[in-house]
């Protein structure tokens, strides 16, 4: 590629070039046929963009509140873990990114950095992420979370055990040493079928966590949790009840349940089953402007990213994690400004149609 990447998709191919092709699988990668993965973005681009024209755009505010938290864009970084792989900083340079962007930074319990090397490291507003992890472990991540300032904790739902990443498999992935882990468990831990992620995952989740252990998790934390993995206006329901402050339409970046919907495609369903009375973010396959443009359009207060600030951290470290957020945040204000949107408010269901609506107005 000459000269700078100039979307996303040109920092995935730095990533590839730079990263060991384990890593680069790892990191890329989505479970078995992986249908969803390619869903997850290909159904982004059956929806339309309805924009308006001449309305005063000299001003663009991309600005909201998430939780309580400003923040300079509706974009968080995705809880991913292992950025070591990625880059010798790790979490601590992806953090930075997000700081240097005044972004939330959404951390993983399973990051290859300490979460108090994370907190230590820089001033952006931090949620961190749990797995249904047997009680004791969840009791730590809480504790880490208020002991280092984090402002909220988003639980995992869609992992009560890990999805088979074929490409792991094969590659007989080695997983990292995971600072949060060090004492607690076996970090040396070995498995000649597969790959040592998914040995690491047995020994520490706990698959009969359910509905009713949210009310666990909410007794021992005073922070607001945000539900991640919701799919269906069931479980948005379910979620509610259980008293949760937000929650997250996602696949978990395909790689759990494939052949599950692309995230766009359920937002909707989501967003009416919840009736405002908690924000619902979305995550998975937001690649442009354009994807949080439509995802903010059907009814999402922010997006997550993933794997775009994963594959910037691996072109070129903390710098690398910052212009792709910039990159993100330019080609939102880009579509805000050309669909006639001066703040995220503006931003309606009336500025997308969808594939469905496409379809039955040719009728
Ligand atoms: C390499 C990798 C590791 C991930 N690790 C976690 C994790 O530890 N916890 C979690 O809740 N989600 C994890 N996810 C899922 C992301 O939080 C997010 O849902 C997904 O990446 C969004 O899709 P995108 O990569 O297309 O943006 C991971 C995703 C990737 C790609
Ligand atoms: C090395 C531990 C990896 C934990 C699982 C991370 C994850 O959720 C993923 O999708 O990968």
């Amino acid at each position: 590629m000459a000269g700078e990447p100039v979307n996303i998709n040109e920092f995935e191919e730095l990533a590839r070039q730079a990263l060991p092709k384990m890593y680069y699988d790892f990191f890329a990668g989505g479970a078995e046929d992986q249908y969803t993965l390619k869903e997850n973005t290909e159904a982004f681009r059956r929806i339309t963009i309805r924009p308006r024209m001449l309305v005063d755009v000299s001003r663009i505010d991309m600005s909201t509140v998430i939780l309580g938290n400003k923040t300079s864009a509706p974009i968080i970084v995705a809880p991913t873990s292992s950025h070591q792989l990625a880059h010798f900083e790790g979490e601590v340079a992806t953090a930075r990114g997000a700081a240097a962007c005044n972004v939330i930074m959404g951390l993983a319990f399973t990051s290859t950095c300490t979460v108090e090397e994370v907190a230590s490291s820089c001033n952006a507003v931090r949620f961190l992420q749990t797995f249904a992890f047997k009680r004791d472990i969840i009791e730590l991540v809480v504790r880490k979370a208020e002991s280092s300032g984090f402002r909220a904790i988003i639980l995992t739902a869609d992992t009560p055990r890990l999805g088979k990443k074929e490409a792991d498999i094969k590659n007989k992935m080695i997983a990292p040493r995971l600072g949060n882990f060090e004492g607690l468990i076996s970090t040396e831990v070995v498995s000649d079928k597969s790959s040592t992620v998914e040995a690491y995952t047995a020994e520490t989740l706990d698959p009969s966590f359910c509905w009713k252990d949210i009310a666990w998790l909410k007794s021992v934390t005073k922070l607001p949790i945000l539900i991640k993995g919701i799919l269906t206006s069931e479980d948005a329901i379910k979620a509610i009840e259980a008293g949760v402050a937000g929650i997250i339409v996602s696949n978990h970046g395909a790689r759990q349940l494939d052949y599950t919907p692309a995230t766009i495609s359920v937002l909707e369903e989501v967003v009416n089953a919840v009736q405002g009375k908690v924000p619902v973010l979305l995550d998975g396959g937001i690649r442009r402007g354009t994807d949080i443009f439509k995802a903010l359009a059907l009814g999402a207060k922010a997006v997550l990213i993933g794997r775009p600030v994963i594959y910037g951290l691996a072109a070129k470290g903390e710098s690398g994690v910052k212009q792709v957020i910039e990159m993100l945040k330019n080609e939102l204000e880009q579509t805000m400004a050309l669909a006639g949107c001066c703040n995220v408010n503006d931003i309606t269901r009336s500025h997308v149609k969808t594939e469905k609506e496409s379809f039955l107005s040719r009728m």
